[in-house]
């Protein structure tokens, strides 16, 4: 039999070129609902609050993000909030591209806090460029909100960052937020020119992965 039947095999799929890899970390108090935040986003899923756990360390995520026909890898870094784990998790900020300060509208506390995480973001972030969000979370929770709209939104003004309200619970706002972010960076060459596309690194399975503490190795 002559070789050329092997020309009716079906092509081998390949899998869309990565245009960029995407830094995104995501800070602020424990318990304002960073975890669920990055739950909402890479899987559509929450957990009720008995199911869920103080973050310990670091933990981390990948997403697919498709924009204007590109294809973007985001490497979401969800840090713990609490003070214990501070010195550790302090190093995820070099490289980010991308930080989203997390207060939960509920919380007064939680709000005022957000000086201290942007001045830990000033401190350890490499890049002068990076594209800073602060979203208030937990809207659902409209009847005990602390924090109005309009003083996260004059926050967000007075330090030049984006701003949105959502809800990890109902999902409101999450996807915008994320969209927004990455919009942004995409529109900031500066941050991400240095990089160049990694051709065949990542294969189309790898939409969402997940793995616990410190994976992947320092960020640094
Ligand atoms: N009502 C309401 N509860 C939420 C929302 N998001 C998170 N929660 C709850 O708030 C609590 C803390 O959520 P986490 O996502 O673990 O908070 P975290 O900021 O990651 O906390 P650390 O890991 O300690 O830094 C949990 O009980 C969640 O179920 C929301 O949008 N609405």
């Amino acid at each position: 039999m002559d070789s050329a039947s092997s020309s009716t095999a079906s092509p081998v799929p390949t899998a869309p070129e990565i245009a960029s890899t995407f830094k995104i970390l995501l800070v602020g108090d424990s318990n304002v609902g960073k975890s669920s935040i990055l739950l909402r986003f890479t899987d559509d899923h929450f957990l009720p609050p008995e199911d869920t756990s103080a973050t310990i360390g670091v933990d981390f995520k990948v997403k697919m993000y498709d924009l204007d026909g590109k294809r973007y890898k985001l490497t979401l870094w969800d840090t713990a909030g609490q003070e214990r784990f501070r010195t550790l998790t302090s190093s995820y900020y070099r490289g980010a591209q991308g930080v989203i300060l997390v207060y939960d509208v509920s919380s007064r506390e939680s709000f005022e806090h957000l000086d201290n995480w942007v001045e830990e973001l000033n401190t350890y972030c490499s890049n002068d460029d990076v594209v800073k969000m602060v979203v208030g979370n937990k809207i659902d929770k409209e009847a005990e909100r602390q924090v109005s709209r309009k003083d996260g939104a004059d926050y967000a003004r007075r330090h030049q960052t984006l701003f949105l309200e959502c809800s990890a619970k109902t999902k409101i706002g999450v996807q915008q937020a994320m969209e927004e972010l990455v919009n942004k960076i995409v529109e900031t060459p500066s941050l991400w020119r240095k990089q160049l596309p990694s051709k065949g690194t990542v294969s189309v399975d790898e939409t969402v992965t997940s793995s616990g503490f410190g994976a992947n190795g320092c960020a640094c």
